[in-house]
């Protein structure tokens, strides 16, 4: 048969921080898939282990053999059982024997080889044949946080969307033109500023949240005019990394201000409402389930409140997530939850219950494109997966591909 697994082999390759990472290639009969795992900087705590102890190596040298005794003979189109004998082969309940990373690229390779079996696109093997919508990139323009250095702001990370854009080339490219006009607006504000980068390319400045938050909004405002299309700013506040518990309050250094979950709710919805939102991504410390809720009763109506390390891709707290109300948005990030069928089945209920489904990178990532496939495939309205950096761009320039191949492409719907 042409899906049959005849090798599995595990290498250890680079990520864009200069780590170690696992890439595996499944070879079929007829087929075959290669998929690399990204690593996340800011983790949520129940999120599946990436990698064992003694990392990467460990892996290659005595986890390979076993994964590749397993899966040879088997069909690589039946990825759900192959899922499942992963799980079994690690036998905890993290994945902390074998890591996530290694069961999501294996997992994700399997799954570009069924599709290469069959001689079709990963997204359209995911998919179908009716898949035309390509997802509105989610452009990282400026990084604090976790993801960059000290005097840098301390929300994550300050996107865009070129929700006005009509094809997703023009979106790409609006996003880069953003990233542009920043690098003169933030030279206005930071007479220090060198034009150092994040860990996702987005630039670090030495300003407040506040100034950062202001020449987002302008760029989006003067680019959107240059262009002709409406470009909404973003957030990804990665409140988890901000909140200290034994104060109960989010620190804010660069500003100097503690705020309470009660104050939290209320800096967030004025920023929404201030600079007009269109998506803010972990307002709340990733246990706070309740004030997550309280801020999507107040703002759901206008700006999509997300879940990243609320609900790390996972089905369970999803469904915690859906019958509080906790948010209208999730982050998608295939190695949070340690596979596809479970990515899967996470996105499925996700849809069900119109929450929209945002295909994620992480900030550690390779050149591996297949996140943008499983955006196409899955129909997420939205991708967030940088805006420049080759690893980035490396999902980008698939979406252009992709978009050249559909018969009647059209931008994501929400
Ligand atoms: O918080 C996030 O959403 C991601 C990606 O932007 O960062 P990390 O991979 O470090 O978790
Ligand atoms: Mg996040």
């Amino acid at each position: 048969m042409d899906s049959v697994i005849e090798d599995v082999q595990v290498r250890k390759i680079l990520d864009s921080r200069g780590n170690p990472t696992v890439e595996v290639d499944v070879t079929t009969w007829n087929g075959f898939g290669r998929a690399a795992a990204p690593s996340g900087a800011s983790t949520g705590s129940r999120e599946v282990v990436s990698f064992p102890e003694g990392g990467v190596d460990v892996i290659v040298s005595e986890v390979e053999d076993v994964i590749a005794s397993e899966l040879i003979g088997m069909d690589a189109n039946d990825i759900t059982t192959i899922d499942e004998v992963l799980r079994e082969v690690d036998g905890t309940g993290n994945l902390s024997a074998i890591g996530g990373n290694t069961t999501v690229a294996v997992s994700m390779a399997v799954a570009k080889a069924a599709a290469a079996s069959s001689n079709i696109p990963l997204y359209r093997y995911l998919g179908g044949n009716w898949v035309n919508e390509l997802p509105y990139p989610l452009g990282n323009m400026m990084n604090g946080g976790a993801h960059a250095g000290i005097n840098a702001p301390d929300i994550q990370e300050f996107l865009v969307v070129p929700i006005g854009a009509k094809n997703i080339v023009e979106a790409i490219f609006a996003n880069a033109s953003v990233h542009k006009k920043l690098k003169g607006l933030i030279q206005s504000k930071d007479s220090n500023f060198t034009g150092g980068k994040g860990d996702e390319g987005g630039w670090v400045p030495n300003i407040t949240n506040d100034n950062a938050l202001e020449i987002q909004a302008k760029a989006c405002e003067e680019v959107g005019d240059e262009l002709g299309l409406e470009i909404r700013p973003a957030l990804d506040m990665a409140a988890s990394e901000l909140w200290n518990s034994k104060k109960q309050k989010y620190l804010y250094a660069q500003d100097g201000v503690e705020r309470d979950t009660g104050e939290q709710i209320e800096f967030v919805k004025d920023i929404i409402e201030t600079y007009n939102m269109f998506y803010v991504e972990d307002p709340f410390d990733e246990s706070d389930f309740e004030g997550f809720a309280q801020l999507t009763s107040k703002v759901g109506n206008r700006c999509l409140i997300c879940g990243d390390d609320l609900f790390v891709t996972n089905k369970e707290l999803l469904l915690k997530g859906i019958e509080m109300n906790a948010a209208n948005a999730i982050i998608i990030k295939p190695n949070q939850i340690g596979s596809l069928s479970e990515t899967y089945a996470t996105v499925k209920l996700a849809k069900q219950h119109n929450i929209v489904p945002v295909v994620s990178h992480r900030s550690g990532e390779t050149t591996d494109e297949t996140i943008a496939h499983l955006a196409v495939g899955f129909a997420s309205p939205m991708i967030k997966t940088g805006a420049i950096g080759g690893e980035r761009i490396a999902k980008l320039n698939e979406l252009i591909r992709i978009e050249e191949e559909l018969p009647n492409p059209k931008m994501g719907q929400f």
